[in-house]
């Protein structure tokens, strides 16, 4: 995240990190708890790394150096590439992973809610990117959970912004015009968290942008109201 500051403990129980262990095991990608069994992510998260064997979950994190051979860790036994998906740029960069045993919610771990899809006409205002990628386009991933408000735009001021893609209605994009605050590398997958009346929903999937924090190339983000139906359909 770019612009961002440090998370507290328990400020975003519903955010994990996806690892994938091969020779040696590293973060790859952010998720959001949506139910006892089930994380929400991006398909391109999951590109060349189908295997639901070499994926690790770990939630109730803020720091990657918790992280080790003892930490409570979730083993994944099925994941779901939405079937549409081909890449980021071109939409339904949503991805589900099925996790081998279900987990116990506690204050520190349980799941965000959905946005429903009558609910696409909300104005969210209160809006957050999460994650522990970059801070800024040539660097490392941060040991902190970062934490940094966005404001949503418009499909069509977005549009204007990408000439060279389709910005479709299953995108909602994030952002300043004068840039600063932005998802980077390594925070896709995780959840554009907002509130709402006081509760929290998972507005949007980090997905896709030109650099980070650039002005006038916002954030690009799959629109989980419009995925609802398939989430349920696939997760009930
Ligand atoms: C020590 O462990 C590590 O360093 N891990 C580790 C460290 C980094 C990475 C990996 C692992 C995953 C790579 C493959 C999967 C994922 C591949 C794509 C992914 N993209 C993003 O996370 C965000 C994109 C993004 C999203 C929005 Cl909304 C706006 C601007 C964006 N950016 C534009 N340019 N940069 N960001 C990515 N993630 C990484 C890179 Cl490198 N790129």
């Amino acid at each position: 995240v770019v612009g961002g500051t440090d998370s507290l403990r328990g400020e975003w129980p519903w955010q994990v990190t996806l690892q994938v262990k091969l020779s040696t095991q590293r973060h790859l990608c952010g998720g959001s708890i949506i139910s006892n069994q089930w994380i929400l992510t991006a398909a391109h998260c999951i590109d060349n790394l189908e295997n639901p064997n070499i994926w690790r979950v770990y939630a109730d994190i803020l720091k990657l150096s918790e992280i080790n051979e003892d930490t409570p860790v979730f083993k994944v036994q099925e994941i779901i590439i939405h079937p549409q998906y081909v890449t980021a740029e071109t939409g339904y960069d949503i991805a589900l992973m099925k996790l081998d045993k279900p987990m116990n919610f506690t204050d520190l771990q349980h799941p965000i809610c959905l946005p429903s899809k009558e609910e696409t006409n909300i104005i969210y205002t209160n809006c957050w990117v999460i994650g522990w990628g970059y801070t800024k386009e040539q660097d490392q991933v941060q040991d902190i959970l970062q934490k940094a408000t966005v404001p949503l735009i418009s499909n069509e001021e977005c549009q204007t912004r990408y000439q060279q893609d389709r910005i479709t209605d299953k995108m909602i994009c994030a952002g300043d015009r004068k840039g600063g605050k932005d998802a980077c590398k390594g925070d896709s997958g995780g959840p554009l968290s907002c509130k709402h009346e006081e509760i929290w929903y998972v507005v949007g999937i980090t997905s896709w942008g030109e650099g980070c924090a650039r002005p006038e190339q916002p954030g690009v983000y799959t629109k989980v109201a419009e995925y609802a139906d398939w989430i349920l359909e696939k997760t009930m």
